[in-house]
């Protein structure tokens, strides 16, 4: 196995505006996109004031009355938004010991009686009372913004260092009024002394493009599977972001952009306190069908995927559907299988094709 990797690498994007440096930062770039499939960003263009802010309110989020939680609960959004509480969310079909608000950016439902259901999987956010955290949402939403714009600016890069023009990703986009991005605010509450699992989340692939991760508290527990299948830490780095590769991404690259499994452990027993995290997911266009789009990369680009050589068996959570279906559809059954109680409410066909048997046991809270 020529390239397995036992680090993340750090990647600086401060080089990208510095012409004599930006071929270094694009050849780095080649290197984790396609062997590693994970990377540490530096100096990202999110004003750091915005980001301090953020883990700022992020205690305070989850320390809101239950009830306020309640009021905004996911089960209340056909578009999968709002809170899940401890213990909603199946990764395999096991529970996730996590806490959830699933929020996204601006975004008007364009599904109406008849059309694909999967139009229906974007629409507004649910916020909490202004009341209750002042200035919430506005902080939220300027960071949104700024991680959308590294987002379609990254797409771009990455397109660089494969060889193609920089925008030949773009038509996997709508206009921005039309796309919408999702970001979740987690947190990994410290397990009791009697719990059995330490599953935060369980070993999956993101379903998109790319993920920015903001690792919000100093709990290290992410941790990233390398080709031989070990699993290698990933923990938090102020000031960075760490950015992976979804499943469409690596579809839409011809496997040259690795989308590689990763997990997240609970905090050790004991510890005073829990773990936070930002991940912000970005989309494709609902109706794209990835098989109607072949990218042509050059030949010698294509051959650096052969000297990677192939990844172990992964039991990981995996999307075979994304050739034939458009990407909506994709994403709508995965939320399906994520949050079925969610799915009972809003999609009951859908529902009961996937749960035949009804709702799962657990995972049913919300
Ligand atoms: O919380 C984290 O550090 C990672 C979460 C994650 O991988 C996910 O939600 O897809
Ligand atoms: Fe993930």
């Amino acid at each position: 196995m020529a390239s397995n990797f036992s680090s993340v690498p750090v990647l600086d994007y401060a080089l990208v505006s510095d012409p004599k440096r930006k071929p270094e930062f694009i050849s780095q770039l080649q290197h984790a996109l396609i062997n590693v499939g994970f990377l540490y960003l530096t100096n990202p263009p999110v004003a750091q004031g915005d980001v301090d802010d953020l883990i700022g309110y992020i205690p305070r989020l989850f320390a809101l009355p239950q009830q306020a939680k309640h009021e905004i609960r996911m089960a209340n959004s056909p578009h999968f938004l709002g809170y899940s509480k401890l213990g909603a969310e199946l990764t395999r079909g096991e529970t996730d010991h996590r806490e959830q608000f699933d929020f996204a950016t601006p975004h008007t439902c364009r599904w109406s009686p008849g059309a694909p259901d999967y139009l229906r999987l974007w629409g507004p956010s649910q916020w909490p009372e202004e009341a209750a955290l002042p200035g919430f949402k506005a902080t939220f939403e300027r960071y949104l913004a700024q991680v959308q714009a590294l987002g379609y600016k990254f797409i771009e890069l990455l397109a660089e260092a494969f060889g193609l023009p920089h925008d030949a990703l773009a038509q996997f986009y709508d206009s921005d009024a039309l796309m919408q991005h999702r970001a979740k605010i987690v947190k990994y509450p410290v397990p009791s002394d009697d719990a059995s699992s330490d599953q935060g989340v369980g070993p999956h692939y993101d379903a998109g493009f790319l993920t920015f991760l903001l690792q919000a508290s100093d709990h290290p527990g992410l941790q990233v599977q390398n080709l031989s299948g070990q699993w290698i830490d990933a923990p938090p780095v102020p000031g960075t972001f760490v950015v992976n590769i979804g499943k469409a991404l690596e579809f839409a690259t011809q496997g040259l952009a690795r989308a590689t499994s990763h997990r997240v452990l609970s905090p050790p027993k004991g510890s005073p306190t829990p773990r936070y995290s930002v991940p912000f997911f970005q989309n494709i266009s609902l109706d794209t069908r990835l098989t109607e789009h072949v990218l042509q990369f050059p030949a010698e680009i294509l051959q650096l995927k052969e000297q990677r050589g192939a990844a172990a068996a992964t039991d990981s959570v995996n999307f075979t559907e994304f050739d034939r279906e458009p990407s909506g559809r994709v994403n709508l059954i995965g939320r399906v299988k994520s949050h079925p109680d969610v799915a009972a409410a809003h999609y009951p066909d859908l529902f009961k094709q996937i749960f035949p048997d009804g709702l799962p046991a657990q995972g049913s809270a919300y």
